[in-house]
């Protein structure tokens, strides 16, 4: 047997970074949590006990810190990036470093219709993640994502005109709730060193806003016919927004509303057109996903 693969390293590192403008008087907080592995010439720690190859873990979470007191911590893409071509750099045997940075919400509060100097909210626990893998000789792999948004509307939402065989029970419909969490994913043209990144900079919150603006808007607009339908326009319309992405990446689950007949008591309606009444279904989804590229 050998070592077909492996990769090592150090997951849920907590990172809170405090930025203080003294020409404002105002702070922002950056609060993330990463997950670093690497990959290299390490078989011998497995097959061998060998462990003069390892980059212990715990230097690999030091490291973080002090990238993170070094470096700019966002955008994430640039933090992401910063840290994984660190590990090529600095270890000649380490060949690919894979870095995914979450990054959680602190949205500056509005008092007395002000933005406030140093106070901030937790608005929901949608995350706005980055995973990169620098490679050597091979530049730096960035993708963007969306995790965990939350959404539903309540019409504006059918499904019908699907296989009707002796495996179907599911009734057509023309007016549904439709509820999902959003996992958006947007993949960058591979960039050939951290340089490149750096250029890169003022595209990545950009290209954030925009994804996230064109799901909602769509998401809110788009006369649904199925979930596929209307991911697939959320990917052409994201291609035509970021042209620097070649793919973009869909995963939505169907989190089900069922109607609920209660004309069982006094012939009381609740379904079809007098439906008011859901069962909200924490499980089975429906898991929905689809790669949408550039040519
Ligand atoms: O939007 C939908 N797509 C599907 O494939 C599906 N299957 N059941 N309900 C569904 N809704």
């Amino acid at each position: 047997p050998h070592v077909a693969a492996a990769r090592y390293g150090k997951d849920n590192v907590r990172v809170c970074k405090v930025h203080r403008d003294p020409s404002t008087n105002t702070q922002t907080v950056t609060e993330m949590t990463v997950c670093c592995l690497l990959e290299g010439d390490i078989s011998t720690s497995y097959t061998r006990a060998d462990n003069s190859v390892v980059v212990a873990t715990d230097s690999i979470k030091n490291t973080i810190y002090i990238l993170a007191k070094q470096h700019p911590v966002t955008p994430p893409e640039l933090f992401a990036s910063t840290v994984a071509s660190h590990f090529i750099e600095r270890y000649a045997h380490i060949h690919a470093a894979h870095v995914r940075v979450v990054t959680h919400r602190w949205t500056r509060m509005n008092i007395d219709g002000k933005p406030h100097p140093h106070s901030f909210l937790r608005d929901g626990e949608e995350k706005r993640t980055v995973e990169a893998v620098a490679r050597r000789d091979a530049g730096i792999s960035v993708a963007s994502s969306i995790q965990g948004l939350t959404v539903l509307k309540s019409t504006g939402s059918a499904f019908h005109g699907f296989v009707r065989d002796e495996f179907t029970t599911l009734p057509e419909t023309w007016d549904r709730i439709l509820s999902t969490d959003v996992d958006a994913t947007w993949k960058w043209s591979t960039f050939a060193n951290l340089k490149a990144v750096q250029a890169s900079v003022p595209k990545f919150d950009k290209a954030w806003e925009s994804a996230r603006d064109i799901t909602l808007k769509l998401f809110a607009e788009d006369d649904s016919a199925s979930v596929q339908a209307t991911m697939y326009k959320m990917c052409e319309q994201i291609l035509a927004a970021v042209p620097d992405v070649d793919s973009v990446v869909y995963s939505l689950p169907n989190k089900h509303y069922f109607e609920l007949d209660l004309s069982w008591h006094k012939g009381l309606k609740n379904t079809g057109k007098d439906a008011e009444v859901y069962v909200p279904q924490s499980s089975p989804n429906g898991l929905i996903k689809c790669e949408v590229s550039r040519s």
